[in-house]
């Protein structure tokens, strides 16, 4: 067996990784530094076993092309678990086990697991390695393709084993496809075991194990296990943090006026797109700090700062375009993964909406050739198919992200969802509480990002649904409990936004760069601005003519319904919450329920 564990001083670290080597017996122990050549030598082994393809390196250098196991192209929420000592904690959103029978269940699986395979042990730090608001995980893995994702996705390798020193806290992150190889046995390109798929969290001692998946969001042990179900445990005992599934994006204005906006959308709904766009309004610049997760933390002046924990973009392919996200199609022109998208003759990539015709010949995301006017175009890529690329080669990356390791002030923050219909296109909370009702009662059209039903209506409050690493409702209470710690005046202001208002099955709204003019009129109300809003019983909506709605084309009907309250939609809506929100019981906090009675007497008194 090779070995190099010589690089790992943490005495805890060393033990459990120790013990996990013992339990999996690997054939090989890789310990990553992080270097250019290891990460080459990864690349050039995962394309000799057929893991990787290289793409044409005149059309897209150093990046390469996989495809999954068919089964194995999204999170599965189903398997994916919170085992706290008591299920209360766990809450009635997630899937709970007893911690000890769980342990037992997975050890089973994990017994002989890396048999034939080498285990790649990765220290990693979600933030700035060394920031004060960063923490540090270890992912031991049996995955090149985790390995070589995880390299984009988080800092790795000596820096951060320095940083966490002899006696330095970590969260051991545990995965494997749980495929041992039987000498002589061959190899395939995505090994995994779809029948014993397990994503499970242990937050009180801080420990994740992945099992039987290999796609992104359930094995970038960084990612939604680590910086969401985790640290949510975390940044509720630490007190005055929150962790939370955000895009963080700096806007600046003509006259070179900056402010910071962190924004919740449900998985597919948005967050890459919003997070890096081309304002359509002249003059106005967007820059992007982080695409889908944020860590806040109240700073000693009394605001909240944000980072971003993430080195890497894990985008959806489908949808980005010249058109509708440039800043996406720059950043993974080089140095990038891309998973389930189709092949083209020319060694280079397609995804649906990457340009309105497919190319003439392909081959599918299942390896199949393709020929327009012959097959059908939806054979061409799964609808979560994903690119992985470093934030370091976006055009728009925010100075912020290199130079501010203890985050951005946070001036706004916005809530939402894919609703075709009853949410307008913008509204303002009337104060923070209302805010946190309106977070807790995002509700989105299930979308390609987890398996399941497309298109069904479903409560993801504060887009946690999948990622709360405790009761929902306790979290709520955190949540509230911000305005007690901070002079509430300080705080960001919340908003909801709703891009997906359809009529016919046309969106009603253009969104994308269009955002911008969204963006202004958020920027408008946290400067105080007058007459930009009007009251209404679910908060302050801007008026027509206090959007900036400078050469956009139009029709007013259209604008009209989607800058709207329909109270008798809202009326139904709250009933809705009302009864989700009951299944909290006694965790659900009062100051929620007052919330949710004032907004259903405004409405009631609206009607009258
Ligand atoms: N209609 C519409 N679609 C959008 C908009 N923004 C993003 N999308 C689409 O929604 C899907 C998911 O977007 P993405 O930004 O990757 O979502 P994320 O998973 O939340 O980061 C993609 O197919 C996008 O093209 C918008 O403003 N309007
Ligand atoms: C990585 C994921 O997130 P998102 O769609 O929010 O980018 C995912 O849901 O698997
Ligand atoms: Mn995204």
């Amino acid at each position: 067996m090779v070995n190099d564990l010589s690089l790992i001083k943490n005495k805890k670290a060393l033990a459990w990784i120790k013990e996990q080597i013992a339990l999996c017996t690997p054939d090989k122990v890789h310990v990553m530094d992080g270097s250019i050549e290891e990460i080459r030598e990864l690349n050039e082994l995962l394309v000799k076993k057929g893991t990787f393809l290289r793409l044409n390196p005149e059309k897209r250098p150093n990046c390469f092309y996989t495809r999954t196991n068919p089964g194995d192209t999204a999170r599965v929420e189903a398997a994916t678990f919170i085992c706290s000592k008591k299920q209360e904690d766990a809450g009635p959103t997630n899937n709970w086990m007893d911690p000890t029978q769980m342990k037992k269940k997975l050890h089973a699986l994990m017994k002989g697991c890396m048999k034939g395979r080498t285990m790649y042990v990765i220290p990693f730090s979600m933030g700035p390695t060394g920031g004060k608001i960063s923490r540090i995980g270890i992912e031991i893995t049996d995955s090149g393709f985790v390995a070589a994702n995880m390299r984009i996705m988080t800092r790795v390798g000596t820096e951060v084993l320095k940083v966490l020193g002899t006696d330095g806290e970590f969260v051991p992150a545990f995965h494997s496809v749980i495929s041992p190889l039987e000498p002589g046995q061959k190899d395939i390109p995505w090994p995994c075991d779809l029948k014993n798929r397990y994503i499970v969290q242990f937050p009180e001692t801080r420990e994740i194990i992945s099992v039987g998946s290999g796609y992104g969001g359930n094995s970038l042990l960084g990612k939604k296990c680590f910086a969401l179900r985790i640290a949510t445990v975390l940044s509720r005992d630490e007190g005055r943090s929150l962790a939370e599934h955000m895009l963080v994006l700096g806007i600046t204005s003509p006259e070179g006026k900056k402010h910071y906006i962190t924004a919740a959308f449900p998985s597919a709904c948005g967050k890459t797109n919003l997070a890096m766009m081309n304002c359509s309004l002249p003059g106005w610049k967007v820059t992007v700090v982080g695409d889908d997760i944020a860590w806040m933390k109240l700073n000693k002046d009394g605001r909240l700062y944000a980072i971003n924990p993430e080195s890497g973009f894990f985008g959806v392919a489908p949808g980005t375009s010249e058109e509708s996200n440039p800043n996406a199609l720059r950043t993974c022109e080089k140095d990038a993964i891309f998973t389930n998208v189709a092949l083209t003759t020319d060694g280079d990539v397609w995804w649906k909406g990457l340009t309105d015709q497919p190319p003439a010949n392909a081959i599918t995301w299942k390896g199949k050739k393709w020929t327009r006017g012959v097959d059908d175009p939806k054979e061409l890529c799964h609808p979560n198919s994903r690119f992985t690329a470093d934030i370091s080669n976006c055009p728009v990356v925010d100075p912020a992200y290199h130079n501010a390791p203890d985050g951005v002030p946070v001036d706004a923050i916005i809530f939402g969802g894919r609703r075709e219909s009853v949410v307008p296109l913008v509204f303002q909370s009337r104060d923070w509480n209302h805010g946190v009702l309106l977070g807790s009662s995002v509700a989105s059209e299930r979308t390609a990002a987890a398996e399941g039903k497309m298109g069904e209506l479903r409560f993801d409050p504060f887009a946690m649904l999948p990622f709360c690493g405790y009761n929902m409702a306790d979290y709520f209470s955190h949540w509230l409990s911000f305005p007690s710690k901070t002079d509430p005046a300080k705080l960001p202001k919340i908003f909801h936004v709703n891009w997906f208002r359809k009529e016919n099955g046309k969106f009603l709204w253009p969104g994308y760069g269009e955002n911008s003019r969204v963006l202004k009129w958020i920027i408008d109300r946290i400067e105080g601005k007058e007459n930009s809003a009007v009251e209404t019983p679910i908060g302050y909506l801007p008026t027509i003519e206090s959007l900036d709605l400078s050469g956009l084309d139009i029709p007013k009907e259209d604008l009209k319904k989607i800058l709207t309250v329909d109270v008798d939609a809202y009326l139904s809506e709250v009933q809705k919450i009302r009864e989700y929100h009951s299944q909290f019981g006694s965790h659900l906090p009062s100051k929620l329920s007052a919330e949710l009675d004032a907004l259903e007497a405004r409405l009631k008194q609206a009607k009258n």
